[in-house]
């Protein structure tokens, strides 16, 4: 689904991603574990092709030139989500602005050469109308379509941010630390719904601080600190105690010199 060669971000002569390769194949559930300031966001966006980068990405088996046509078939969650709770839109309203008129014949049939599937589920069901109130249904909020969106809970405004990522049926979601700020109710709520997603087919990477809902949650395991030290299964993660150690090492490094992002 998706391979990082060498991907690397310079920001002022410092690189904030440092020669990260790693596959992610087809279902994969793939939890992105770094302390703040590690480059997570950054990796997404140079995958998303946002970000000038080094290395290459490859999505669905396709090479740095395809990127632009198959990046609308990467649903995207970005960490900071910024709302006018007073904007007077329903949680509709909001979801179906996620209905792509970007996606090109040409992603789609980059796609199925890739041997993909695509339109399964949302994207499968026909107008903005049906796919939102599919994708809302996913996320368990198909009750709440009609709700002004100021009168949402973070937790259920999060799960509309996540329903509008998956209007286009992506066979990719990309959610960049998805339950920052939310009440622990809500994040049960949430990783409910990722896990379901991932079960109805769809290949996940997510990014979290998070080593207890890493450790429930995910199936595979990258570490990164700018540069990848571990990539692979989760269990051998948690068992790895050089790659444990790293992690709490840079984790405790940055807790004390503060996190300059
Ligand atoms: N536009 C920018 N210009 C210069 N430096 C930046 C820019 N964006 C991020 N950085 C720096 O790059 C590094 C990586 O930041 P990034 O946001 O990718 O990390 P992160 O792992 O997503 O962190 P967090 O967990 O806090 O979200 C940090 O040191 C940050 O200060």
């Amino acid at each position: 689904m998706l391979a990082a060669e060498h991907l690397t971000v310079d920001y002022g002569g410092r690189a904030a991603v440092d020669d990260i390769s790693f596959d992610v194949l087809q279902g994969d559930l793939l939890g992105i574990v770094g302390p703040n300031g590690a480059g997570k966001t950054t990796m997404f966006r140079a995958i998303l092709g946002l970000q000038p980068h080094r290395g290459a990405v490859r999505l669905f088996g396709h090479g740095p030139r395809s990127l632009r046509h198959l990046v609308p078939l990467v649903g995207y969650v970005p960490q900071k989500i910024s709302f006018d709770h007073g904007f007077p839109a329903t949680v509709s309203d909001v979801v179906s602005l996620g209905v792509s008129t970007r996606r090109t014949a040409k992603g789609a049939r980059l796609v199925r050469e890739a041997g993909l599937e695509w339109g399964r589920t949302y994207g499968g069901l026909g107008g903005a109308r049906e796919r939102t109130a599919a994708a809302l249904s996913t996320v368990g909020l198909g009750a709440l379509a009609g709700r002004r969106i100021g009168e949402l809970s973070g937790g259920e405004l999060q799960r509309v941010i996540i329903a509008k990522s998956l209007v286009n049926d992506p066979l990719l979601l990309i959610l960049d630390e998805p339950v920052t700020g939310v009440d622990a109710e809500s994040q049960a709520a949430f990783y409910d719904v990722m896990n379901r997603i991932n079960e109805s087919g769809t290949t996940i990477i997510w990014s979290s601080h998070d080593l207890t809902a890493i450790e429930r949650h995910a199936e595979k395991v990258a570490c990164m600190d700018g540069s990848l030290f571990f990539h692979g299964g989760k269990e051998q993660f948690f068992k790895d105690e050089e790659a444990l150690g790293k992690y709490r090492e840079s984790a405790m490094q940055m807790h004390m010199h503060g996190h300059d992002g």
